[in-house]
């Protein structure tokens, strides 16, 4: 009899009742938001569609209904525009790059960004990241019997695969120098600073982000670098190699700052969501043996070697609906946040001017009304008829509308590639004391690093 595997979820904030909000409430609040916003979902929160509320004077719209969240990021995308917190977080580092580009900026910037994410250049790709994974399975298979951190090494892994792609491994970049920046990137950020928590405007300074500005420099400093190094270099035409992405946004006639801002931007929403949702796919697979069996029989029986990597997630039917079933009850980008401009209704409820209306794919994910055995691992649930089912815009690993993931076929292909070259190879156990528990930051990270046994296979 097989064994549904159900995840352990992280502990609800425990507030004094329900109504009106006592000064320790919001002192639970704020420490819940700094700890792990997750938190401050309540078990109700699964079965709700639409919570207004009031936090410091500010209103806020937890929106979990699909046709609501339709109405907001489509049909008046033009209304609900990008949020004032999530913008804090993300644009020093990213400035005009297309994930916090706004306006007319951004529309020219996607406009100019497209033609770099059509499937066929996507899929010349695959490849490079074939490469980059078969030299990972082959370091795994010579650690044989140890037990790794897979959240760090899958953050290792999705990194270099980014860096091939975006760079070829040009000589003009310092890796070790680039890497080493990027990870004192992460340790540094994704926690909302309390300034921006209580939305006090941006001019007050930030304490303590001093060195976040300096890395960030250094890192821009390296990738313009490379860019305009790149400029004088031959095209790939002429010297005969595959583009990358550096060449495509060249060629695509964006300026040296717009290159610089979408280069970096790329890494900052391509890598650590990768590396995430590879880290959580392979914990729920050690959690579930029958659907590791079936994953690793899947791969096996794939004959995969002549075949081009673009085209294994047609041959990996289960490979991919168990990836597309880890994102849906671990999504790596867990919060979508807009901003109204004007007064709109939503779902018959007045929503006036300046409310924030937040879908959290952690909730709207795990709907009590729209998912079967919502808290389980069920991969069947993404296959034939079961998959055709889904509600429109009730799943939404990768966003909704004008502003949905550009990068979503790149990513989809990798994690594929990934678990196809690792898991022929070896076989990643679980072994640590306690079950990871996802913690929200800018990425939903587990809140250890996932200790697991490799064990080469048979
Ligand atoms: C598992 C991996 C990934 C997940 C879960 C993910 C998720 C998302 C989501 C939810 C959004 C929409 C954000 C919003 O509406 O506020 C987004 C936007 C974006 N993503 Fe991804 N992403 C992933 C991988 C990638 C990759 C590999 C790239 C590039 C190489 C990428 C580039 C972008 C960019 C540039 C945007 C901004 C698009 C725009 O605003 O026009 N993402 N991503």
């Amino acid at each position: 009899m097989n064994q549904v595997f159900q995840p352990p979820k992280p502990p609800y904030a425990v507030y004094s009742g329900v109504g009106k909000l006592r000064p320790s409430d919001y002192w639970t609040y704020f420490r819940a938001m700094r700890r792990n916003p997750l938190e401050v979902w309540g078990e109700h929160h699964f079965s709700i569609r639409l919570a207004p509320f009031r936090f410091l004077g500010r209103s806020s719209l937890i929106v979990n209904d699909p046709d609501a969240i339709h109405h907001c990021f489509v049909t008046r995308s033009d209304n609900f525009t990008m949020n004032p917190l999530r913008q804090a977080v993300l644009k020093p580092f990213l400035r005009d790059g297309l994930l916090t580009a706004e306006g007319e900026t951004w529309s020219k910037a996607r406009k100019a960004v497209s033609p770099v994410f059509t499937p066929r250049k996507v899929n010349a790709f695959a490849p490079q990241i074939r490469q980059v994974c078969e030299d990972a399975a082959a370091a795994f298979e010579a650690i044989d019997g140890r037990t790794i951190p897979v959240s760090d090494a899958m953050v290792d892994l999705t990194l270099d695969v980014l860096i091939e792609t975006l760079f070829s491994g040009d000589e003009a970049l310092d890796k070790a120098r680039f890497t080493a920046g990027i990870h004192q990137l992460l340790e540094i950020s994704g926690i909302p600073h309390p300034f921006d928590l209580a939305h006090l405007p941006g001019w007050i300074p930030r304490i303590g982000q001093g060195k976040s500005r300096r890395v960030i420099a250094d890192l821009r400093r390296q990738v313009s670098g490379v860019a305009a190094q790149r400029r004088k270099a031959p095209s790939p035409e002429e010297s005969g190699r595959a583009p990358d992405f550096l060449d495509l946004l060249l060629g695509a006639g964006l300026d040296d700052t717009a290159v610089t801002d979408n280069l970096l931007t790329f890494l900052a929403a391509g890598h650590e969501t990768t590396a995430r949702s590879l880290a959580w796919t392979l914990y729920l697979l050690s959690r579930a043996p029958d659907v590791r069996d079936r994953l690793e029989a899947e791969i096996d029986a794939a004959a995969l070697d002549d075949t081009d990597p673009a085209t294994w997630s047609q041959a990996l039917p289960w490979t991919e609906a168990v990836i597309k079933e880890s994102l849906r009850l671990y999504p790596s980008a867990p919060m979508l946040a807009r901003t109204s401009r004007e007064w709109d209704i939503v779902a018959g409820l007045p929503v006036p001017a300046r409310t924030d209306v937040l879908v959290s794919t952690w909730l709207l994910h795990r709907q009590r009304d729209i998912w079967a055995e919502p808290d389980s691992f069920r991969p069947e649930r993404f296959l034939g008829e079961a998959g055709k089912a889904i509600p429109r815009d009730a799943y939404l690993p990768f966003g909704l509308g004008p502003r949905v993931c550009i990068g979503a076929r790149f990513a989809m292909m990798e994690m594929v590639i990934v678990l196809a070259c690792l898991l022929r190879r070896v076989r990643f156990e679980f072994d640590g004391p306690r079950d990871p528990r996802p913690v929200m930051r800018i990425t939903l990270q587990p809140d250890n690093e996932v200790p697991m046994r490799v064990s080469r296979r048979g």
